[in-house]
């Protein structure tokens, strides 16, 4: 029955908890046997396990007696990296609440806040929840003043937990039952349904994870994707579970679940889509949401240039689960055949790194990861530019934009002198400050380039951990900047050129080859490392030769000794492109993020 769903998400910041609490909650509706309960069945790919993190969004649909009632709870765990954000705006977009989670040893921070916005946007019922207060230094009261000074949420009403032991779990639950509001919307009207996610099945194909508003998704109904104009039969309905997805025939206003459709691809379920009966349609489309846009490009290159179409093969593989990945073929004069591929943010590039080299089994180079700069030339002309050796000429060029982001940072006052030189250091502007307690909140428009190189580190590093950071993109900006290109051995290596702003272009150039100094390997021969701008070469330094070959030491006779040697030398040159005569090893592409 309609009113006895709730629909709610769990919001919070990085590692304060919401995926221990699903857990939590999942065992405590029953609905997983407590022998197969492995930590964090939410979290279902490897890399996910193994880092701790949630990258994709996850559903599951629950069981509840209250006072006697039945209830049908559907949990939507949500990931809390700053690059998955995303998720966060399409899992709330399907809720009626939100639980904030807020860890009782730490207290509010920058992701906290951007989800709680996110939340009120989406007008949601938000719970505060304080958790971990299992742990000593727990200190609940303070946590919850800080709640409601920085987010203005009334917190009289409150629940006290420990994710990890269960403590007050079952009380939050009922508070779920209590105060998240039931789902409205007519039965009767014709079918409506937004599209919040949607993955690759290898044998169901193409899955579609809806919310209901009005009417409801039969069996063998024929639907139509609102936006993509596209029609197609439903071949079978299922409610979302991690470990057993139950068969349904119907979905009905209010409820989740996941319409199989038998499409070979995930471009024509698209996410924010509305999903209506092909006959008698509903009047108007919900309000989706925009599609997930790449920020951070790279380029993404097989080690063995006969692998180019493995990568291709992987690269599409991928894009079936994940639309927010673009690629499209590029090549470049140092590094051959490969793809300028498009991700979220720094860590979307790392995990998609991996996962190709894992699961397909590749070598690859990736280089330095930019932003995309827009580009008014001198004829009127604007251009879109994903790689810097792509500017144009500096004669042929009017005004260079750069994209910007609105950067919401957190953190003690101890720190904060250290934070804003950081950000000073970084081009940022600032817009507010303001103190929590003893913490202060900053609000700063930085331009996006900076965060992509190294800043979360540095953050890290000169707060000692203790600061918290959040962005979101807010457009491009005007930017005084130039194009600084790398030769290696009189050659310019294109996958290394770098746009820097004009008055930072010469200590870049130096720092800059100075650090691939470090990182090119001795060759048989003087290998020269230059830094140019235009024409200009701003800075040298040397690679000394090593002057002697490995093998010349074993004097003809024993081969095997030889042959070992060669094949060291073979798995030493894995990581290395080779460009003109000398071996470049991946982590000269990626020294540009450490200057
Ligand atoms: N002592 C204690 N530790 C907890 C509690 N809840 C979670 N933890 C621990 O805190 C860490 C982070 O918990 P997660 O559930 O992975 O956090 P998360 O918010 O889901 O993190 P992401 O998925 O990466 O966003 C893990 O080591 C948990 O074991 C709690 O109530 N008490």
């Amino acid at each position: 029955m309609q009113e006895n769903i709730r629909n709610f998400s769990i919001i919070a910041h990085i590692d304060h908890g919401k995926s221990t609490l699903a857990d939590r909650i999942i065992q405590e509706c029953g609905s997983v046997a407590d022998r197969d309960m492995s930590a964090q069945v939410m979290d279902t790919m490897d890399i996910e396990k193994e880092r701790g993190i949630t990258i994709k969004a996850q559903s599951v649909r629950l069981d509840y007696v209250k006072d006697g009632q039945n209830y049908v709870l559907n949990l939507i765990d949500t990931p809390g990296h700053v690059d998955f954000s995303y998720e966060v705006s399409r899992s709330l977009a399907s809720s009626d609440g939100a639980l904030l989670i807020v860890d009782s040893t730490q207290g509010v921070e920058a992701q906290t806040i951007a989800n709680v916005y996110i939340a009120m946007d989406n007008d949601l019922e938000l719970l505060p929840v304080v958790n971990k207060i299992d742990l000593p230094s727990a200190d609940p009261d303070r946590v919850l003043e800080e709640v409601e000074e920085a987010i203005g949420l009334d917190c009289t009403e409150h629940n006290l937990i420990s994710a990890k032991t269960g403590l007050g779990v079952r009380d939050l639950i009922d508070s779920i039952v209590d105060r998240v509001p039931a789902p409205k919307g007519d039965t009767n009207a014709p079918t409506k349904a937004l599209i919040y996610d949607s993955w690759f099945d290898s044998y169901l194909g193409a899955l579609a994870l809806v919310r209901v508003y009005e009417g409801s998704i039969k069996k063998g109904q024929v639907v139509r994707m609102m936006n993509t104009e596209h029609e197609q039969q439903v071949l079978s309905l299922m409610y979302p579970h991690p470990l057993k997805k139950q068969q349904t025939d119907e979905i009905k206003t209010g409820e989740i679940g996941i319409v199989v459709l038998g499409i070979k691809t995930v471009d024509i379920i698209a996410v924010g889509d509305t999903i209506t009966d092909a006959k008698n349609r509903t009047p108007q489309a919900i309000d989706g949401f925009e599609p997930a846009k790449p920020f951070v490009f790279a380029g993404i290159y097989p080690i063995d240039t006969d692998k180019f179409e493995d990568l291709r093969d992987a690269l599409d593989k991928l894009r079936l689960n994940d639309s927010s990945i673009s690629y499209e073929p590029e090549s470049s004069a140092a590094l051959g055949s490969g793809f300028r591929t498009g991700f979220l943010g720094m860590l979307h590039m790392e995990v998609i790194k991996e996962r190709l080299e894992r699961e397909f089994n590749l070598d690859l180079i990736a280089t330095a990861p930019t932003v995309v700069y827009e580009v008014l030339k001198v004829d009127g002309e604007k251009i879109s530019i994903q790689n810097p050796s792509e500017l144009p000429m500096p004669n042929h060029i009017d005004t260079i934009f750069e994209p910007y982001v609105k950067a919401t940072i957190l953190v003690p006052d101890e720190f904060l002198g250290n934070v804003i030189k950081l950000l000073n250091d970084k081009r940022g502007v600032q817009n507010k400050m303001d103190y929590i307690g003893k913490r202060v909140l900053l609000d700063y428009d930085i331009p996006m380039n900076e965060i992509v190189m190294d800043f979360y580190d540095r953050l890290k590093s000169t707060t000692k951990g203790y600061a918290s950071f959040d962005y979101e993109p807010i457009g491009f900006r005007e930017g005084v900047l130039q194009k600084l290109d790398i030769k290696v051995a009189g050659e310019v290596v294109d996958a290394l050129s770098i746009i820097v702003p004009e008055n930072k272009a010469l200590s870049k150039g130096r720092e800059f080859i100075k650090a691939l100094k470090e990182l090119i390997p001795r060759q048989l021969f003087e290998v020269a490392v230059q830094a140019s701008i235009g024409a200009n070469i701003i800075a040298r330094e040397t690679v000394k030769s090593t002057g002697k070959n490995v093998t010349a030491k074993c004097y003809g006779g024993d081969i095997t000794r030889k042959r070992k040697l060669l094949d060291k030398q073979k798995a030493g040159k894995k990581r290395m492109k080779s460009i003109g005569k000398v071996n470049v090893p991946q982590e000269a592409f990626m020294a540009v993020l450490k200057i």
